[in-house]
């Protein structure tokens, strides 16, 4: 159920991974040669124009589809379908309306078969950590899209998955609530070793959240900037010196790929 990181394998790999997706025509190719590696703990931002594949790729990581060509693996292993070492997050939260706010976040240990006890222990405290502990009894309804968005955080971490992959999570949210969205995820980082994929359109929030920063081209989505980001994880990276530079780079880098898509 727990993941445990083993020493000598990247905790994700993919080697010259690409997906079509059939048309009418025959097929789309939506990502094509994707290389990399990522060691637990590192936190990945894809940033790419609209089109460039950035979902399949974490659709392929989550194993909801498989590759057309090349491998996928987690901590070794090839991915054939999705697993309790991989949490996802959606740029919608999608909870069960049903459900009860702790409910919902005990859900995947129930599927796991976690005791009640504690499956409820271990679901509060996913709560506490992003700030809701209060709201265990309420329905999603009564929450706002961003307390909504935590609930889905906190559901997506309860199993304790080695890899959490986001999807745009902040991408519905006001421009405040999503600012503080981004605090709050480097605070949770900071007490967890996860490895973190996060799929963005905004290049400032690749920035502030990425250890790690890959740029998409347009159709089919390659790889056209990787950069490492050895900005203070630990403090405010906006205040760092090379904060507007590295934003500058893959900004550049956006652009030229979606002047590419027209
Ligand atoms: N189910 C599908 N069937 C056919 N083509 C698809 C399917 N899903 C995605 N595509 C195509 O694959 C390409 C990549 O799509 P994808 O959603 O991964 O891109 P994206 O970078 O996440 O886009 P956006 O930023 O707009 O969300 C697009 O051109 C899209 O039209």
């Amino acid at each position: 159920m727990s993941w445990s990181p083993s020493p000598t394998t990247a905790a994700l790999e993919l080697r010259e991974v690409g997906h079509d997706y059939p048309s009418r025509d025959g097929t789309v190719p939506a990502l094509d040669g994707i290389t990399l590696s990522l060691d637990q703990g590192q936190h990945l931002a894809v940033v790419g124009p609209s089109g460039s594949g950035k979902s399949t790729l974490l659709r392929l990581i989550a194993g909801f589809q498989q590759p057309t060509r090349g491998t996928l693996t987690v901590h070794g292993t090839p991915v054939t379908g999705p697993g309790p070492d991989r949490g996802v997050v959606f740029q919608q939260p999608t909870l069960f309306p049903w459900l009860s706010v702790l409910a919902n976040v005990e859900f995947g240990l129930r599927m796991a078969g976690v005791p009640r006890k504690e499956r409820r222990e271990r679901a509060l405290h996913q709560l506490a950590l992003v700030g809701l502990a209060d709201t265990a009894r309420m329905r999603p309804y009564e929450l706002s899209g961003g307390m909504q968005q935590r609930v889905a955080i906190a559901r997506a971490l309860a199993p304790d998955p080695g890899i959490v992959l986001m999807d745009e999570p902040f991408g519905a949210l006001d421009a405040l609530t999503r600012e503080r969205m981004q605090e709050e995820l480097r605070l949770l980082w900071r007490h967890t070793r996860k490895t973190l994929v996060f799929i963005t359109h905004d290049v400032e929030e690749a920035v502030f959240l990425g250890t790690r920063i890959i740029v998409l081209s347009a159709r089919p989505g390659r790889i056209i900037l990787e950069e490492s980001s050895d900005l203070p994880y630990e403090e405010n990276p906006r205040a760092a010196p090379g904060f507007a530079r590295l934003r500058e780079r893959i900004t550049e880098a956006v652009r030229h790929a979606a002047h590419q898509a027209h």
